[in-house]
């Protein structure tokens, strides 16, 4: 095992340690409870056969008061487990889902978001399982199989040597072992990630595939799929049940010498018939442990290659962070010489591009479709970086902490004049509407309130009247209609104008409009341009389309 690999579990099981050794303390109890239990019975049969003296009550009591101990002890055990599982599992999913919402947004590209769901589920909850469950059972077993093994040396020293020769074979075995079975499980685990997107993306796409008419050949794309997991996972169980029989097998052995060989000393009266006993009993607390790690093997292996499969989602590079650099007034925004393409080496998108977006302008980017536009825009949300050039806004200034921008905390900070490169803390002052639906689930309110936490009930009257979406308020539940996924409910323009209101609910100056419009009809489309021009006065508009009424509407024009 890589020391990264053990490094990122020691991480993340911080704030569950105290709760681990807990639970292992308790499991260890239950070990010596379960030795003692061995003990006092032990005592019970010595007394009873007449090969000791004392009182039997008492040591029946003894027993029945150890038995209770035991049963006490694998309560408490499964009651932290519980409390362990929800717990830190609940901390490593928001720990990922931080970082993949704070990671750069080209880079989460290179992942299907299937293949991402399946590792925030299924690698967490093995890496869970191994925290909560594969760790301290492993401890305890290894310290149960200790005190077996020391308690084997008090009764009869000669038979744990036999232990002790094969060890070395068990070692050598167990490591091919985990070698192959690390194998088998990465397999499996790309396997699952690979069903779980076709299952994702066919859902998403239902219409598509039904009015494409390719429903069969998409179940038999997973049927495919699933065949191989089937097959992988056949391969791994014949093979990890091939190495537990092998080692089940081991110990029935062991068994069965030790009790021949304590039969043999109990006919030549070396041994009492309590030894015997106890002896048959420790044989197997030896084999039931070892059978257990037998099969903790496996699940450490699934956690470990969890732990790898997470780190490749957290070593994705983050956005940088810090204060939001936001511009009370409106700021000048100003392109030059940009150069920039998505991967190096790859076509230019923007080529020693310049231009100039003075305040309060209005201005329509034009250009045959694949020539630019959307791109242009992530650069200036500093969503992706150019490789040359740079882009700057110029004017007056307001220093308030991320995502903090609205009137009272505006208020307090004091202006500065400045010009500035854009980065991610530059996005403040940008009110971005995308192309296509973007509206989540919940209440039309809910996403509202997604371009402004704060927003009030008239604010977002306001911006609904603005953005044309006055429909809402005929709506049976008005602004509290529940929409499903992807805004689901309400026809392409209806939701486009939503997602317009609740950018406008954005305390930013600059407008980026991305084909934003495309869904609407030429009346509506020229109402809403409207009524932007009169309500947001001041502010600058840069529109990406390809509708000839919204250029017109515009000042200016580019054309990528
Ligand atoms: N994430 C990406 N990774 C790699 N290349 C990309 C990516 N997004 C876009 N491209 C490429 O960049 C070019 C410009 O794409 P862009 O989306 O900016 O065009 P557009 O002008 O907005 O097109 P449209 O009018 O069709 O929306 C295209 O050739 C496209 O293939």
């Amino acid at each position: 095992m890589k020391t990264a690999q053990l490094k990122y579990i020691w991480e993340v099981s911080h704030g569950q340690r105290g709760c681990i050794l807990l639970s292992c303390f308790t499991g260890i109890i239950g070990v010596a409870v379960s030795l003692a239990f061995i003990y006092a019975s032990k005592i019970v049969i010595d007394i009873a056969t007449d090969a000791a003296t004392g009182s039997l009550t008492h040591a029946a009591i003894l027993t029945i008061a150890l038995l209770i101990a035991q049963l006490l002890c694998s309560a408490a055990d499964t009651w932290l487990s519980a409390r362990m599982q929800v717990e830190a599992g609940n901390a490593l999913r928001h720990r990922l889902f931080s970082r993949l919402l704070q990671s750069r947004w080209n880079e989460l590209e290179r992942f299907h978001t299937g293949d991402i769901v399946n590792r925030v589920e299924q690698d967490t909850a093995a890496i869970v399982g191994l925290l909560t469950g594969t760790i301290p059972a492993f401890i305890v077993t290894v310290v149960q199989l200790l005190a077996a093994f020391i308690f084997f040396c008090l009764l009869d020293p000669s038979l744990p040597w036999v232990v002790v020769g094969i060890l070395p074979i068990f070692l050598l075995g167990s490591r091919f072992y985990m070698k192959r079975m690390h194998r088998y499980t990465r397999e499996i685990r790309q396997s699952d990630s690979r069903i779980q997107s076709v299952i994702q993306e066919s859902l998403q796409h239902r219409t598509v595939i039904k009015t494409l008419e390719q429903g069969e050949r998409h179940i038999d794309k997973l049927d495919d799929l699933q065949d191989a997991l089937r097959s992988q996972v056949f391969g791994r169980t014949r093979f990890s049940l091939s190495a537990r029989t092998l080692v089940a097998f081991a110990f029935s052995g062991g068994y069965l010498t030790a009790f021949l060989w304590g039969a043999a000393r109990l006919s030549t009266g070396s041994i009492t018939f309590g030894t015997m006993t106890a002896f048959l009993q420790l044989v197997g607390k030896v084999q039931r442990p070892a059978l257990d790690l037998s099969r903790l093997l496996p699940s450490f292996i699934n956690a470990l290659t969890a732990v790898e499969r997470l780190m490749e989602l957290e070593e994705l590079p983050v956005e940088t962070t810090g204060e939001s650099e936001f511009f009370v007034k409106t700021p000048d925004l100003q392109l030059k010489d940009i150069t920039f393409s998505y991967s190096p080496g790859d076509r230019p998108i923007l080529n020693h591009f310049s231009c100039n977006f003075p305040a309060g302008s209005c201005t329509a980017v034009l250009g045959e479709t694949g020539a630019g536009k959307t791109t242009l825009i992530r650069l200036l949300l500093a969503l992706t970086t150019p490789q040359e050039g740079s882009i700057t806004l110029m004017g007056e200034r307001l220093l308030v902490p991320t995502g903090n921008h609205n009137s009272s905390s505006a208020n307090t900070a004091l202006p500065e004049l400045s010009t500035i490169e854009i980065s991610p803390q530059t996005r403040a002052n940008f009110v971005y509407v995308p192309q296509g639906n973007t509206l989540f689930s919940g209440t039309i309110r809910d996403n509202l309130l997604m371009g402004n936490p704060h927003a009030t009930a008239t604010e977002m009257l306001q911006s609904l009247r603005t953005a044309c979406a006055d429909f809402v308020f005929s709506l049976p539940q008005s602004i509290d209609t529940s929409l499903n996924e992807q805004g689901g409910g309400l026809s392409e323009g209806q939701a486009q104008r939503i997602a317009i209101a609740r950018a406008l609910l954005r305390p930013g100056h600059i407008l980026l409009l991305d084909e934003a419009t495309s869904a609407l009809d030429p009346e509506t489309e020229r109402q809403l341009i409207k009524n932007l021009r009169k309500d947001c006065t001041g502010k600058t508009f840069i529109f990406i389309t390809h509708h000839p009424a919204v250029a017109e509407a515009c000042e200016a024009s580019i054309r990528l």
